[in-house]
């Protein structure tokens, strides 16, 4: 059992070298309901020093093993795995959306993308993994392989509480790593439940690891941490660097995927309807709180006037309240911290001087962390909003005079993660996949929506550089050695 009561709370443990345990600490937090306020979802360990080392010393002795397992024999385990996250999709998806307050339908289309991660990666364990190499001599065989990297150390955020976890964690597993997570706070129960059907599906213990608790202590010890050989994260840009710095100075691997300020392009050849659809659905779904989501929107000053009235028609409809409740489309933001920062950076946008055209107010204030999807006109480039990312449901509206004038802008960001452009001239379009300095360039469609088995990660401040997902990730969780033999 991942849980155990204790004066009646409900208290997820910990899990280390294949048993849920509680923390020496003694010491729990609350993990709480963004769209009730007062309503507690339950409790999580706050993790010591002590749990962190045991967890790093259990998957060093672990991983020697399950690396010598035939990659078809840890992939069968990853098959287990995601038949029985399939059983729990109701289960988890409830944890998600109680927790972080996505919709219960967002909820579902992740914990099913979850199984489809692990299933993916399972796959993999059959695949080729090498390369033959003709040698100078020719009596010689010469060849490369790929090794494990040791123990990965990972460190996940509470937009994506089930994905994130496993699109990091299935592709260290299957090519044969042990693994610590250190999951967000705010959806430490969530993650936990993935855990357990991991060992539910019998993993060896040991293999995989979760300590839950405050990430600037347990997250910076284990980037420092002597077992730990490797350290992927998804989060801020500010707690990234500083695990780069610390990875750096320990010469470990890391792999980090931060922060986006994602352009769509609208051009004055665009299929209007599409455009605003895809503004809407890319800039407000999980409430704006993704790395992906669209943020500047930036249109051809023939189509602006046509395209913003079909933009405000359509963000009209949206339903914010509880993501159980019918009818909704946008739940609550995750968090109190979540919703000041979104508050924060509209009021911004007022005081330097951008017109709110829609939205911009907190709602329901007394139920939860609610906010209206908000949209900006008249904004300059320079502007706070149109700069850093706000991780809330707004868009900025910049008006541009030319296609050149709108790559520009659009490049003009310090992050490169996503971006789309709508048109229908294929200039415009082999113009944008040339020239725009992002890792996921989209055509016709949403700046959010990243495939399981193609390449993720984004170009300047935006990741390590790195791509994670799909056949990219053997390049971040394998070393690779060169083999000659005579
Ligand atoms: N790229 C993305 O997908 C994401 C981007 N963000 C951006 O970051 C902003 C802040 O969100 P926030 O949740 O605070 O993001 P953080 O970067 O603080 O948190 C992400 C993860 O890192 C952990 N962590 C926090 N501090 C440290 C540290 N010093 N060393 C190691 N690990 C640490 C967190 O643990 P704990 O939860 O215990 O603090 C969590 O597991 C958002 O508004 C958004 O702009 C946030 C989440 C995802
Ligand atoms: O767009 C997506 O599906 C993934 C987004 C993501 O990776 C993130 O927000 O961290």
């Amino acid at each position: 059992m991942n849980t155990m009561t204790e004066s009646k709370k409900t208290v997820t443990l910990n899990y280390i070298n294949g048993e849920w345990v509680a923390s020496d600490s003694e010491q729990t937090a609350v993990s709480k309901n963004p769209a009730k306020i007062g309503e507690d979802v339950g409790y999580y360990q706050i993790s010591s020093s002590n749990d962190f080392d045991q967890a790093a010393i259990s998957a060093r002795k672990a991983q020697k093993a399950w690396g010598k397992l035939a990659g078809s024999v840890r992939g069968d385990y990853l098959l287990k795995a995601a038949a029985i996250l399939e059983e729990r999709i109701e289960d988890v998806a409830t944890a998600m959306t109680q927790e972080m307050g996505k919709t219960f339908a967002e909820a579902k289309g992740e914990t099913a993308r979850g199984v489809a991660i692990l299933r993916y990666y399972a796959g993999e364990g059959m695949r080729a993994i090498g390369d033959v190499i003709p040698s100078s001599d020719s009596d010689a065989l010469m060849f490369t392989t790929r090794v494990p990297l040791g123990v990965v150390g990972v460190i996940t955020p509470w937009n994506f509480p089930v994905a994130i976890p496993l699109w990091k964690m299935a592709p260290a597993l299957i090519y044969g790593n042990a693994v610590v997570v250190k999951p967000a706070s705010d959806t430490a129960i969530t993650c936990s439940k993935v855990i357990n059907c991991l060992h539910d599906a019998g993993i060896p213990a040991g293999v995989v690891n979760m300590v839950t608790g405050s990430g600037a202590k347990i997250g910076m010890e284990m980037v420092n941490h002597p077992e730990i050989d490797a350290i992927t994260f998804t989060g801020s840009n500010t707690v990234g660097k500083q695990l780069a710095h610390a990875a750096v100075d320990r010469g470990i691997k890391y792999q980090l995927e931060m922060g986006g300020k994602n352009p769509v392009i609208v051009a004055n050849d665009a299929d209007l309807d599409l455009a605003a659809d895809a503004t809407i659905s890319g800039g407000l779904k999980s409430t704006g709180q993704k790395c992906t989501a669209t943020s500047r929107v930036i249109v051809h000053k023939d189509v602006y006037e046509e395209f913003k009235e079909k933009l405000l028609t359509k963000m009209k409809t949206i339903t914010v309240g509880d993501g159980f409740e019918t009818g909704t489309w946008m739940g609550p933001c995750a968090s109190e911290g979540q919703l000041e920062t979104v508050l924060s950076y509209i009021e911004k946008g007022k005081q330097e001087g951008a017109k709110l055209l829609y939205g911009g107010n907190q709602v329901l204030k007394d139920q939860g962390y609610y906010v209206e999807p908000t949209v900006f006109e008249n904004a300059t480039p320079s502007m706070t909003i149109a700069r850093e990312e706000i991780f809330g449901p707004v868009l900025v509206l910049l008006k541009v005079e030319t296609m050149e004038e709108a790559l520009e802008m659009a490049n003009d960001s310090e992050y490169g993660l996503s971006a789309s452009i709508f048109t229908t001239n294929i200039g415009n379009m082999l113009s944008f996949i040339n020239e725009m300095d992002a890792g996921l360039v989209r055509i016709n469609a949403e700046s959010a929506g990243v495939e399981l088995q193609a390449p993720f990660g984004g170009m300047k401040q935006s990741s390590s550089h790195s791509r994670e997902q799909g056949r990219a990730a053997i390049e971040f969780f394998t070393s690779i050695k060169t083999v000659f033999v005579k």
